[in-house]
């Protein structure tokens, strides 16, 4: 069953169009990997899935249901947590209150159980809590903004390249923690990325989005078909 299915969608910036008929979906559990250079379109495609840019063409379905007029704030709710790029950390926040700020979706009372909750997948958090958001690492920053989006318990989890500006062992790491975090909660997930090892060590299914558009495809379990998509990714790049 796809919890999330994409037909079609075109949008952008005003009169800038930047998605052209993207077509994709997401299975239960699935962990689906997007690939694509810069500027071909990737966090344009997330904005469109949470609702932060409109659709101009397209059906937008979640468990079967448009979902395409709704606002961001009613597709939380329904279960689709967002990473964005750059990972928007509150900096003046405390990690403990950028975490208390995603949670306050459950209401005022039930928030502090449920960072409580969500911290223990995080060992390297609770030193953290009392910093504020801004003085953290880039890495730390990530892991925060990870432990943020579960915050509001999402099913599926929009990841846009979380490994932007981040040293190899803090990857390392966290291909260890999003594997773990999958399992628990049994999260289907939506990674976008240009680091293909990244892509390849945590997807079930990749496909590459250029200028746009969905190209190509091909599943972990197919190693023909993904050495054919890994060649051709690094022609292109
Ligand atoms: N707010 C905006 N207004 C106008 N154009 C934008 C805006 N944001 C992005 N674009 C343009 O849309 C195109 C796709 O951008 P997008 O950020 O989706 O690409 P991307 O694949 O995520 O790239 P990167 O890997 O560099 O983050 C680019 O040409 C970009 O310049």
């Amino acid at each position: 069953m796809c919890v999330l299915e994409l037909q079609g969608i075109r949008g952008g910036y005003g009169r800038i169009n930047v998605l052209d008929g993207v077509s994709l979906s997401v299975g239960e559990g699935e962990f689906l990997g997007v690939l694509g250079h810069n500027g071909m379109g990737k966090t344009t495609l997330m904005r469109a899935i949470v609702g932060e840019i409109a659709l101009t063409a397209g059906t937008l379905r979640w468990r079967g249901q448009s979902i395409a007029g709704l606002p961001t704030h009613r597709r939380v709710a329904l279960g689709i947590g967002y990473v964005p790029q750059g990972r928007r950390i509150f900096p003046l926040l405390s990690v403990r209150e950028n975490l208390l700020f995603a949670a306050s979706v459950h209401g005022r009372r039930e928030a502090a159980r449920v960072v409580d909750e969500v911290l223990a997948d995080f060992p390297a958090l609770p030193r953290l809590l009392e910093r504020p958001g801004g003085l953290l690492s880039g890495g730390e920053q990530q892991i925060l903004a990870l432990a943020r989006c579960l915050c509001t318990r999402p099913t599926l989890v929009l990841l846009d390249e979380p490994t932007e500006g981040i040293q190899p062992s803090i990857i390392e790491d966290m291909v260890v923690l999003l594997r773990a975090l999958r399992e628990r909660h049994r999260l289907s997930i939506v990674l976008v990325e240009q680091n293909l090892d990244f892509l390849r060590a945590l997807s079930d299914r990749i496909v590459v989005l250029e200028k746009g558009r969905t190209v190509r495809e091909a599943r972990a379990s197919d190693a023909a078909a993904m050495a054919a998509l890994v060649e051709s990714a690094e022609f292109a790049g």
